[in-house]
């Protein structure tokens, strides 16, 4: 490839844009995005091929949907993609680029992916957090078990246990007291309204001179929401007690104002709470809704559920909350929670990516600067790759399945919830282990049924807008415990 690659440059020849839909002037192809730019962005790559080539604007963008196109970029060219386009989510939310997921490909950012992953997400600080994950998902499975009877709202539940074990990991305590309530709700609105502001494609940040116009009246609703947060932050900082703990926050305080780095990278306030804001966002609703979309699709498909329930009776019986040790070796529980990734990842799109220099891709010029859109969803639904793509079919990662060694760990780039290459999730090994544990916990716990009225076969499964993939309806089921009492553990929270 590489051989072909440059005998056509030599040759002066100007390789071409890859091919995509014509756009209109100044907006380019911005206004054929539509409500839900996976799904078109999907319809056009049927059209045009799995390498597109849009106009973002004055920016130019190249969509990847297909696993091959997806390496070429992830793998070959990664280091040449590994920054994130300018946006006005990073500048106004995420304190202008100080954090760790829009900071550009450098020291900055390589310095807090390595306290990240020595203080949270390394196999060793996993290892020591698991008492606070099983703790809190025995916190989940009895207050679930105060509604034996009533409709859950699963997706809030879940959403909280998620946010208190990551605030444990991070800084020593937990963020919310018993229950859902005003605080729990103003939490996961806030998450969801973030995710939703940074899906839209914001016309100020592609037409020159439409930022301070801000037609779509984004940049006043980030500047606003900024402002919640940041009290937010200020609050845990203040409220932490900066004892010798080891945890992440507590690390980072001690660290304030030293270098770093041989680049003479220091972290300040400002740091700390943006990294604050990128582990609480991208690390609780993720998390969350992956755990809500898959308890959907086996209240959808009972003779799945039963077959999880099954597996779990036998390994964990009936006297006890899954632990974390059983993950293991629950094969059929983690081929659910792979075909949960494939069909509903987390993060439709990823997260974009910026190159630094053109380059060339499968005999197309990619100009510097571009955009790279890579959309996980039609990867992970391409019917060349997945037998009955459409289907929910955990089988096909079991053995004699045909994908028994597709991981989604972003080695198997025809499965990458997680992105790939050098700004893989950072978050992965946590988010992996804590959606296994929470749909685990679930399933073996409880029976569900749905509310009233509403059968497995109708359950709505639309698709809300934005850059996380949430439900257009959330999931309301009522739990009815499968345990024996004592498994519950007592109600001490
Ligand atoms: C279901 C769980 C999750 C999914 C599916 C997910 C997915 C993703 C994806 C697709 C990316 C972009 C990767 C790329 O550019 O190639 C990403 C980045 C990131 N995720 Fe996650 N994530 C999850 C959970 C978490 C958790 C639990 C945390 C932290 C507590 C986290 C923190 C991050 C951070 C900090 C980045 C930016 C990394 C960088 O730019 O270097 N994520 N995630």
């Amino acid at each position: 490839h590489r051989l072909l690659s440059s005998a056509s440059s030599r040759s002066g020849r100007r390789l071409p844009l890859p091919p995509g839909p014509k756009g209109w002037p100044i907006l380019g192809n911005l206004p054929q995005l539509g409500a839900k730019p996976h799904h078109t962005l999907a319809a056009l790559s049927r059209a045009y091929g799995p390498l597109l080539h849009l106009r973002l604007g004055r920016v130019h963008a190249v969509v990847a949907s297909s696993a091959s196109v997806a390496a070429a970029f992830l793998k070959t060219h990664d280091a040449n993609f590994s920054s994130r386009p300018p946006n006005s989510g990073a500048e106004h939310v995420a304190y202008n680029y100080q954090d760790l997921v829009f900071a550009p490909y450098g020291p900055r950012w390589r310095t807090l992916r390595k306290l990240c992953s020595v203080h949270l997400f390394c196999t060793r600080a996993l290892e020591g957090f698991r008492h606070v994950r099983e703790e809190e998902a025995g916190v989940l499975a009895r207050a679930l078990l105060g509604r034996r009877g009533s409709a859950a709202d699963v997706g809030e539940e879940v959403n909280v246990c998620a946010a208190n074990a990551l605030a444990r990991a991070v800084m020593g305590r937990r963020v919310f007291g018993g229950g859902l309530g005003r605080e729990t709700e103003e939490f996961k609105e806030m998450v969801v309204e973030l995710m939703r502001l940074a899906g839209v494609f914001n016309l100020g940040d592609f037409v020159t001179g439409l930022g301070w116009l801000d037609p779509q009246g984004v940049v006043a609703r980030m500047k606003r929401l900024h402002r919640r947060y940041d009290a937010m932050l200020d609050k845990m900082i203040a409220d932490h007690v900066a004892g010798g703990g080891e945890d992440l926050l507590s690390v980072m305080i001690r660290l304030r104002g030293q270098p770093l780095d041989d680049d003479g990278t220091t972290i300040s306030d400002v740091e700390i709470k943006a990294l604050l804001l990128n582990l609480f966002t991208a690390g609780t609703d993720t998390t969350s809704s992956t755990v809500e979309w898959a308890l959907a699709e086996l209240i959808r498909h009972p003779r799945l559920l039963a077959e999880a329930q099954r597996e779990m009776d036998s390994v964990v019986g009936r006297g006890r909350l899954v632990s974390d040790d059983d993950l293991a070796g629950l094969p059929f529980l983690q081929a659910v929670v792979k075909e949960t990734f494939r069909l509903h990842p987390s993060t439709p799109l990823s997260l974009p990516r910026a190159s630094t220099g053109s380059c060339e891709v499968g005999g197309y010029h990619i100009p510097g600067g571009a955009t790279l859109l890579v959309n996980v969803w039609a990867i992970a639904r391409d019917p060349a790759v997945w037998p009955c793509p459409l289907e929910f079919r955990p089988e096909r990662f079991l053995p004699g399945g045909e994908h028994t060694h597709v991981d989604v760990r972003g080695t198997d780039f025809e499965l990458i919830p997680f992105g790939a290459g050098r700004r893989i999730c950072a978050g992965m090994t946590m988010g992996l282990r804590m959606v296994q544990f929470l749909t685990a916990t679930l399933v073996h716990a409880f029976d569900w049924a749905l509310p009233e009225g509403q059968t497995p076969e109708k359950l709505d499964m639309e698709e809300a807008f934005g850059l996380t993939l949430q439900r257009a309806v959330p999931l309301q089921a009522r739990p009815t415990p499968r345990l024996s009492p004592e498994a519950y553990g007592a109600q001490t929270r």
